[in-house]
């Protein structure tokens, strides 16, 4: 038996396509993520990652199956699947005129019964994913009156609010500053150490390659899966983006670079 077979799946995609506007967008997908373990999906502009990864949460009409922690998700009622599974989408519409807290508590909603109180446990919950991104201090205030950076903490913290097994995030660094991009970091790491799966989508390459696997998609289809630490990522990395980037170490962390062209010496002035 493989190790990957002794390895427990946090979800798996079988022969996946789906259509958007009329047009094919995803081509027979197969992939297998494994638990406790964080893996970035990159690509091209358009190659379809944020269309798989709203597949992966079951968020769009597809053919083919989905496995999440073990289960067909198309079985699942959807309040187990909301508690298993949390999700932070690219540019989502919220509830701009609630307040940070309350907009936070949405993502206790799977572990409510209908109509009833937040409990005591959901407000720990609630606290402890704002504090986590540093929203707390703007909990009074409503989505609508953040800036973007200061909305995408609250929408983050709602979906750490969920307590999920397995957390998906679209561009989740989408206008946070370098600090915040940092703590996002450690975050990920903290809740992968803790035994939870992340899956992100990503276009800040050398973040990416923070991830334990890389998995590199073009005009629709999966063209490689692997660790981040392999020079055979790093080549199909490079390959993906027409070799317009080169993959360094520096520091103890690789970095996507541009493959710039060797500059002309420099003008005197
Ligand atoms: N509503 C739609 N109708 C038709 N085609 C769509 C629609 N939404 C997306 N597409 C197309 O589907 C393809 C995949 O889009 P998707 O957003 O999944 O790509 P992506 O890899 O996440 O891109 P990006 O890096 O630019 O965010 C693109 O070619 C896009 O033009």
């Amino acid at each position: 038996m493989t190790s990957l077979q002794l390895e427990s799946l946090a979800l798996e995609a079988r022969n996946i396509s789906a259509s958007l506007g009329g047009a094919q967008v995803l081509h027979g997908l197969s992939a297998k993520l494994t638990s406790g373990r964080w893996t970035s999906i990159v690509g091209p502009n358009g190659a379809g990652k944020s269309t798989f990864l709203k597949v992966l949460a079951g968020l769009l009409a597809h053919s083919g199956e989905i496995y999440l922690l073990g289960q067909a998700m198309a079985g699942l009622r959807a309040k187990d699947k909301a508690r298993q599974l949390s999700w932070l989408g690219q540019n989502e519409a919220s509830a701009d005129d609630l307040n940070a807290y309350d907009v936070v508590m949405l993502g206790r909603l799977p572990h409510q019964s209908w109509l009833a109180a937040p409990s005591a446990q959901d407000h720990e919950q609630v606290e402890k994913s704002l504090r986590a991104t540093q929203a707390w201090d703007w909990r009074g205030r409503a989505l609508s009156q953040l800036s973007g950076g200061e909305r995408q903490r609250v929408l983050l913290a709602r979906a750490l609010a969920v307590d999920a097994q397995v957390l998906l995030m679209d561009e989740p660094l989408a206008n946070l500053d370098p600090p915040h991009q940092t703590d996002w970091l450690l975050l990920v790491r903290e809740l992968v150490a803790s035994g939870k799966t992340v899956v992100s989508v990503l276009h800040e390459i050398s973040m990416a390659l923070h991830a334990d696997d890389l998995l590199i998609m073009a005009g629709g289809k999966i063209v490689h899966q692997g660790k981040c630490a392999e020079a055979k990522t790093h080549a199909a990395l490079e390959q993906v983006f027409d070799h317009r980037i080169a993959v360094h170490q520096l520091a103890g962390q690789w970095l996507a670079l541009p493959n710039l062209p060797k500059l002309a010496k420099s003008p005197t002035f």
